[in-house]
């Protein structure tokens, strides 16, 4: 365990000093691209344009002889492209790879300075993160990064989930962890073969109403990820990072993707990945409050006066906590209404 006085200091000379708290910037979708694919390569401008985060992607959907390739080509695309106040990601090969040491090698000594954010999959417990902050702070002080690189974790295997608690506190360059819910469907031996969202096997039904027990029973869908998400979340506002959801591979339904992505907004995630253009719209509606809720709790806020006390506000009582929960969603639609122009003029803050 380290020495709670040391956790801000750098683990290597020359290496600059962790930040003391994540930077809350627009966090609504991390869009996937592979820098190996020449037409998603040649959308990066554009799609960085519209996105809160891009990520190069380097580990599954990357073809084995291609690894290399997508290395050099996100180091490229980064020289050359202009992302203004649009995160740039990079999500690396697994710890356990031939690739990963030169992925960070490569990266942070090429492109370190334009990098934001390293995602790291299949973490397992603190040890992982350990070993990753050690090697990033050689690797800045060799490459001169002048601001700390922040890292995120995947949780996608039980370990992980066991102890997501420790993973989210293991670093203060831990910036938050997504839901990776196909490989953690894998290691848990889930018999599901989708790529996140839910399952019409998993479900409720209604008790029966006579003798016969197949007649007249609503069945109801459950959630597949609800307890994996919240706890999830709760492990990271312990520890004041960003929960995230993460892919959701039917990107036809976006009807689905769409309520898969709510369900994640509502229980505290600040955002979800989008691996086709069509999914960063969906994203965007989601994880941006409503003018509604806006208003709302605009109201109850003033309403409030010193947030002591409690108010009714049309036929509901409002109080304390429920004046916190509305701080909560102006404080979001505040961040949000910096960036965008059309949310400034639809919050009307
Ligand atoms: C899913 C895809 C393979 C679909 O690609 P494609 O068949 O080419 O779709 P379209 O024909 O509809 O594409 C239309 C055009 O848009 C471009 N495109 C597609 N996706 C992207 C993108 N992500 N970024 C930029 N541009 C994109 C196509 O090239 C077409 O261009 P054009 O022909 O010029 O019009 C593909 O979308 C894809 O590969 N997406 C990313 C997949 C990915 O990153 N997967 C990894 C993340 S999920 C995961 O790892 C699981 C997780 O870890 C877990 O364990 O749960
Ligand atoms: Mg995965």
């Amino acid at each position: 365990m380290r020495n709670p006085r040391a956790f801000l200091r750098p683990l290597a000379v020359g290496a600059p000093a962790p930040v003391s708290e994540v930077p809350f910037r627009p966090s609504r979708m991390i869009h996937f691209f592979d820098p190996s694919n020449e037409k998603m390569a040649a959308k990066v401008p554009d799609i960085a344009a519209k996105v809160d985060i891009i990520l190069g992607n380097l580990e599954d959907a990357v073809k084995t002889e291609k690894k290399e390739a997508a290395r050099l080509g996100l180091v490229e695309i980064a020289k050359k492209t202009d992302f203004g106040d649009t995160q740039l990601w990079v999500r690396v090969n697994s710890l356990d790879s031939p690739w990963v040491l030169d992925d960070l090698t490569t990266l942070v000594t090429e492109i370190g300075d334009k990098l934001d954010v390293i995602m790291v999959p299949k973490v397992e417990g603190a040890q992982d993160i350990h070993y990753v902050d050690r090697l990033l702070a050689q690797l800045e002080a060799k490459g001169n990064v002048k601001k700390p690189l922040l890292v995120h974790a995947i949780l996608e295997t039980a370990l992980g989930v066991t102890n997501v608690e420790e993973i989210a506190g293991a670093s203060p360059r831990m910036q938050g962890i997504s839901l990776g819910p196909a490989d953690l469907a894998a290691s848990r031996r889930m018999k599901t073969t989708r790529v996140g969202g839910g399952h019409p096997g998993y479900l409720v039904r209604q008790d029966p109403t006579g003798d016969d027990l197949t007649e007249g029973r609503t069945t109801y869908q459950q959630d597949l990820w609800h307890y994996t998400i919240a706890r999830m979340v709760d492990a990271c506002a312990a520890n004041d990072i960003l929960p995230f959801y993460g892919p959701f591979g039917d990107i036809k339904d976006v009807v689905a993707c769409e309520d898969q992505f709510r369900n994640a907004y509502l229980l505290g995630c600040v955002g979800a990945w989008s691996l086709h253009p069509v999914q960063i719209d969906i994203a965007k509606k989601v994880f941006s409050p409503s003018k509604e809720d806006v208003e709302h709790a605009k109201t109850v806020v003033e309403a409030m006066g010193d947030g002591s006390g409690a108010v009714m506000i049309n036929g509901k009582m409002e109080d304390d906590a429920s004046c916190k929960q509305c701080l909560v969603m102006l404080d979001l639609a505040r961040e949000l209404a910096e960036r965008d122009p059309e949310l400034k003029e639809l919050y009307a803050l």
